[in-house]
């Protein structure tokens, strides 16, 4: 068997790369006797510069250039050293190479394994980090001949559209499915819900009596509502209990101690959570839970009043299971989430799709400078003119600009509303499912829809105040260009907004957007000014069609019309008054007519009495004296005075 024969037979199958095989074919060296070295020369036909099969394309024969030649022999190859470094023993003793062929062929097989493994992984950009992950599944019918997931499950998929995995779903859903803790990283819009709810249900199983056996924490509630639909969705037929805690004090007393136990997955905020557990005692038990899935799962991990960091930590507390797995899922991480999980998950796998903190490259970015607020609602207006394409998102930094906006486009006939966490949970309901159905186009929205709410088919989002961070903007503009879709993306911008515009700049440029390069050259704030900068919003001019003079003028107007008001008011009340006072007068003089003639009835009594003694005058006095005024009793005393001298003097007389 000469080399080539040999050649042959041990490389059956293999894909050469064309311009590693060309480079190594010159080193296809067969190593002869020490003293001897034969070199082989090849053609190469150029067919197919990326990968070659030997065995077809590798023909041994003279040539005029680069060729190996084989020499004929008498010896037996002395060690034929294979392309990969696999050698064949010198003395061509078939039991070695059978024993070597088998061996290799194992280490041959599972290498190109691995090389096949890496393929799928690099065409979808897949990038795993840990120790022996399993490969990611190709196709959902893998699921069942890999991973022995039922094909009822595997049918809800297709019920639900599903036709092919995601790439993130190619990887979490074997890396779930083998029980394995996982932190995963993809874009939005790119599947994550179905990723960790399908290895969920199908590692419960069924429904049992042992109370919540899975937890899923999202920030929103309508992000909780959403994935519960999506968990109903996939677990058609399987008859669980899926809850969410919507109305909390149901909850307090729905799952308990003493309840039935009836329930298999919870979806929910972590704040009703923990409420529930922070109850005395525990208002529900977390003892029996397998699975902890975090969604958003840096949103949660944020410190301070915008984050759930502390009640995350209270409720992995609470999971004393001790065969617990946790996964987080987010289109965003940040090191402090990446570092806790290393510390705190066992076997942790991290599973990153595409670049980690990327927006998705279906969304056209782009970013238009307004000059100033009114500038912005002159900008909305001539989109509006130009005509778009509903749904449209429009998202604004706080709740009141949310309602000035409201109420500035409810006048321009279009279809808009607006959703915060000032309006109640049924308006907040009704507002998400009227757009979701095609009745709101426009629909004005804070941070509260920026995380995870998957609306059908959004075209185009507005980001009308600038967005406080790059990781909001990756989110924001994730409500568009879902499940494989395009969208697109505008974000006005003012001179306040160039502090965080260098961030979100780069992001642009990232996912293949054009930006001006005077962008990426701006200033780089330091991480404590970006903090800052979500913290705090930048103030800006109300939302309002009215120029602020006028505005002010229009205050100042109203002020007046207010205070001349309430002059007429305190007019009207103190003619009132004047009137109930007059009418008091009136009445007082009344009185005071009435008090005259008693007075004058008295005195004359006094008069005529002239000769009573004081005393019964003073009773008199005294009975009338409350009623009459002061100035009457004076008078009425001197009268009494004068009316004793005169009895005095009669007294004389007599
Ligand atoms: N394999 C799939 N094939 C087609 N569509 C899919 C597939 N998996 C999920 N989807 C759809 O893609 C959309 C986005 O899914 P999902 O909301 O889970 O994305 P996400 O990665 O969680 O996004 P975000 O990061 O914004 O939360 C949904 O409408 C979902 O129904």
């Amino acid at each position: 068997m000469d080399a080539h024969d040999l050649f042959k037979k041990l490389s059956v199958g293999t894909k050469f790369d064309m311009k590693r095989f060309r480079t190594d074919a010159q080193r296809f060296q067969f190593a002869k006797r020490p003293k001897e070295r034969e070199t082989v020369k090849v053609k190469i036909e150029k067919e197919d510069d990326d990968c070659l099969e030997p065995t077809k394309r590798l023909k041994l024969e003279d040539a005029n250039e680069k060729q190996i030649e084989i020499r004929d022999t008498e010896e037996t190859i002395n060690a034929l050293t294979l392309i990969s470094g696999i050698t064949v023993p010198q003395d061509g003793s078939k039991i070695k190479i059978k024993k070597q062929k088998k061996a290799m062929t194992e280490q041959k097989i599972m290498q190109l394994e691995q090389e096949k493994i890496n393929q799928t992984r690099n065409q979808n950009r897949i990038s795993v980090v840990g120790r022996h992950a399993p490969p990611p599944i190709e196709s959902f019918s893998q699921l069942s001949t890999v991973h022995n997931v039922a094909q009822d499950l595997i049918q809800n998929l297709k019920t639900c559209g599903y036709e092919q995995p995601t790439p993130i779903q190619m990887q979490a859903i074997p890396i779930m499915l083998q029980n394995r803790q996982l932190l995963a990283c993809a874009p939005t819009g790119s599947g994550k819900t179905a990723a960790f709810l399908l290895p969920i249900i199908h590692h419960l199983g069924g429904p049992q009596k042992k109370g919540f056996r899975a937890v899923v924490v999202c920030p929103t509630r309508e992000l909780a509502k959403q994935t519960y639909r999506e968990c109903v969705r996939l677990s058609e037929g399987r008859d669980f209990r899926i809850h969410i805690i919507s109305k909390i004090n149901q909850a307090l007393t729905k799952y308990g101690p003493n309840s039935s136990q009836k329930y298999d997955i919870l979806i929910t905020t972590p704040n009703r959570l923990v409420f529930l557990l922070n109850q005395e005692p525990p208002a529900i038990s977390l003892s029996n839970v397998e699975w902890l899935i975090v969604d958003e799962a840096d949103k949660l991990f944020e410190d301070g009043v915008r984050g759930f960091r502390d009640q995350l930590d209270q409720i992995s507390l609470a999971c004393t299971n001790s065969n617990l797995r946790r996964a987080m899922f987010s289109a965003t991480n940040t090191p402090a989430v990446t570092k806790w999980c290393r510390h705190n998950l066992k076997g942790l796998i991290n599973v990153t799709v595409g670049q980690r903190n990327a927006a998705t490259e279906l969304v056209e970015q782009e970013l238009l400078f307004v000059g100033n607020e009114r500038g912005k609602l002159v900008a909305f207006r001539n989109i509006i003119q130009k005509g778009m394409s509903p749904p449209v998102l429009v998202f604004v930094q706080s709740k009141e600009r949310a309602q000035e906006l409201f109420n500035e486009l409810i006048y321009d006939g279009i279809n808009v509303d607006v959703i915060h966490a000032d309006r109640t949970q049924t308006q907040r309901d009704n507002v998400v499912r009227c757009f979701r159905e095609g009745k709101i186009w426009v629909l004005i929205c804070t941070e509260l829809m920026g995380r995870g709410i998957d609306f059908k088919g959004v075209n185009l989002v507005i980001n009308y105040d600038f967005p406080p961070s790059a990781i909001s903007y990756i989110h924001r503009i994730g409500r568009t260009g879902r499940a494989g879709h395009k969208g697109k993306a505008l974000t006005f911008f003012t001179q306040e907004d160039t502090a965080n515009l260098r961030s979100i700049a780069a992001i642009m440029r990232e996912s293949g957007c054009e930006v001006p390069e005077y962008m990426l050259a701006m200033k780089k704030h330091s991480k404590k000014e970006k903090r800052k900068m979500e913290r705090e919003a930048p103030k800006r001019d109300s939302i309002s069609t009215i120029p602020t003079y006028e505005k002010q003028r229009r205050e100042k107007q109203k002020k007046r019309r207010e205070g001349s008001n309430r002059a007429k008011e305190s007019q009207t009340v103190e003619s009132n008054g004047d009137r109930i006072k007059e009418n008091t007068g009136n009445k007082s003089e009344s009185l005071t007519n009435i008090k005259k003639k008693k007075t004058s009835r008295i005195g004359q009594q006094i008069k005529k009495a002239g000769t009573r003694v004081g005393g019964s005058f003073s009773k008199t006095l005294k009975t009338n004296q409350k009623s009459i005024s002061t100035k009457k009793v004076k008078q009425l005393k001197t009268t009494i005075k004068s009316a004793k001298k005169r009895t005095n003097i009669n007294d004389e007389n007599k």
